[in-house]
């Protein structure tokens, strides 16, 4: 696949230089945006997530039947193509690529509206689908491809480039920001992949692009994308140029109204996918909580665990970046091996940290919240709440308690939760948990310690 230049100065520029969180040291937290936590999940998701829930699908003509495949074999994709696809390690397509590939590739084209959690197989579903449907005689753009970043458009280009590979005849253009644009050249690039504002230039503005001709519509990141100043009226903007039997496609990882009121507007007659997450449960966790007199009481707590940092893989969570670097340090001076993952640090970095930690480079990883819904590492044994997660007004917040300790039911190990409690307040918030959950938080005591080790070896 051949690919616009992209001018050097666009690579060498710091991907992350005004996207960077916006978490303060402020005892709120860490906040990650969501652009930013979408593209740390592209960045740490090597392989797929695996789920096995059914796949929910509404079709715009009931009455036609419903495929869905097995192989990629069956989706009769032009042999250069499908070696790309196996090139990918790709064995045979995933839960929502079963129903949205042959969804995507049928003739008469047919739009569809996909939503499943991030890691299921969505990009790669319409890469496939645009790769597919590209005739590369034609020097024009067929098919235009939408993300919310610089960042996350850059990430669907690299997949398109891996799967066609082998199609040395298809070409994609990005059209982001710093890419050079001419006035009135039309581009040649039969793929663009890129951010609504220099896409919607390209198309009105330079006249580069003929959205008439162009047969593929994504929007890829519905959810991020209407969050997102301007993005939103950009994309209705783009949508508004072309052709009425141009294929709108439209995927995002979460489903709430006013996602769906957008996609329900730029997609006609849809189909829509839908697959469940795997629910995080915490049956298969045995809770625990110490009583603390404070941080450094705490840090000598964790410290007693010691022979259960080095025997698991663990994470530690805080509630400041403040408190997870001085834990960090003082771990690290006890003689732990220990990463840290904070708000301040770029996404790529962040991608770096939790990549080692998976490695079992480290063993040891501490953390704000703003990755909790990052590491979804399976291996991880033991999971210690330095702080308890609570929201803006010191309640319990549930839902990061469950995101940071839980497992996906049916694939999840057994592990352990270590909660420090060193104030009365904290004794409120793990009774809210507790009974939230249903599930007793029992006090750790020596003889509990044996045991997890135990059981962690
Ligand atoms: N059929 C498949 N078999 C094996 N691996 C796959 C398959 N499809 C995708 N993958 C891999 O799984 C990971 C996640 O896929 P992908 O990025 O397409 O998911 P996504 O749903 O788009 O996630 P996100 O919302 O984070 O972009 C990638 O590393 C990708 O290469």
């Amino acid at each position: 696949i051949g690919i616009l230049d992209i001018t050097a100065e666009l690579l060498d520029r710091n991907p992350n230089k005004d996207s960077g969180s916006v978490d303060m040291d402020d005892g709120q937290g860490d906040k990650a945006e969501l652009a930013e936590q979408s593209l740390l999940n592209k960045l740490i998701h090597r392989s797929l997530v695996i789920n096995q829930n059914q796949v929910e699908v509404m079709q715009a003509d009931p009455s036609s039947p419903l495929f869905s495949v097995k192989t990629f074999e069956e989706l009769r994709l032009k042999p250069e193509l499908l070696e790309g696809v196996y090139s990918m390690g790709f064995n045979r397509p995933s839960r929502i690529q079963e129903s949205a590939l042959p969804l995507m590739l049928a003739q008469p084209l047919q739009n569809l509206i996909a939503q499943s959690q991030s890691g299921t197989g969505k990009t790669a579903a319409f890469c496939l689908a645009m790769l597919s449907h590209v005739n590369p005689a034609n020097q024009w753009t067929q098919c235009l491809c939408v993300a919310p970043t610089y960042e996350l458009a850059l990430q669907t280009g690299q997949v398109i480039e891996q799967m066609g590979k082998f199609c040395p005849d298809v070409k994609l253009a990005y059209a982001v920001r710093g890419t050079k644009a001419v006035r009135g050249s039309r581009l040649q690039e039969h793929i663009v992949v890129g951010t609504p504002g220099t896409v919607l230039d390209w198309c009105t503005k330079y006249k580069m692009i003929d959205p008439k001709k162009i047969s593929i519509f994504v929007l890829d990141e519905a959810d991020v994308m209407i969050n997102m100043q301007g993005h939103r009226d950009q994309s209705i903007r783009i949508h508004r140029q072309l052709s009425e039997d141009c294929q709108m496609l439209l995927f995002s990882a979460t489903f709430e109204d006013s996602v769906l009121q957008f996609a329900k507007r730029v997609v006609p007659d849809p189909n829509i996918i839908k697959l469940k997450r795997e629910e995080e449960t915490l049956d298969t966790i045995k809770q625990f909580y110490v009583v603390c007199s404070g941080k450094e009481d705490k840090f000598n707590s964790l410290c007693n665990l010691y022979g259960c940092l080095t025997i698991a893989q663990t994470v530690i969570f805080c509630h400041t970046r403040k408190m997870a670097s001085w834990l960090a340090a003082s771990l690290t001076t006890e003689g732990h091996q220990v990463a840290l993952l904070s708000g301040e640090m770029m996404v790529d970095q962040r991608a770096a940290v939790i990549e080692r930690f998976r490695n079992g480079k480290e063993k040891v990883l501490v953390s704000t919240n703003v990755c909790s819904r990052g590491i979804d590492v399976a291996q991880v044994t033991l999971v210690v709440n330095f702080d308890l997660p609570v929201n803006m007004k010191g309640d319990a917040d549930n839902e990061t308690y469950l995101h940071r300790i839980g497992r996906s039911g049916r694939f999840g190990k057994r592990g352990f939760a270590v909660n420090m409690v060193d104030s009365e307040e904290d004794m409120v918030v793990l009774k809210q948990i507790e009974e939230h959950f249903g599930r007793k938080i029992t006090k750790l005591d020596t003889s509990e310690l044996e045991q997890m080790e135990m059981l962690l070896k």
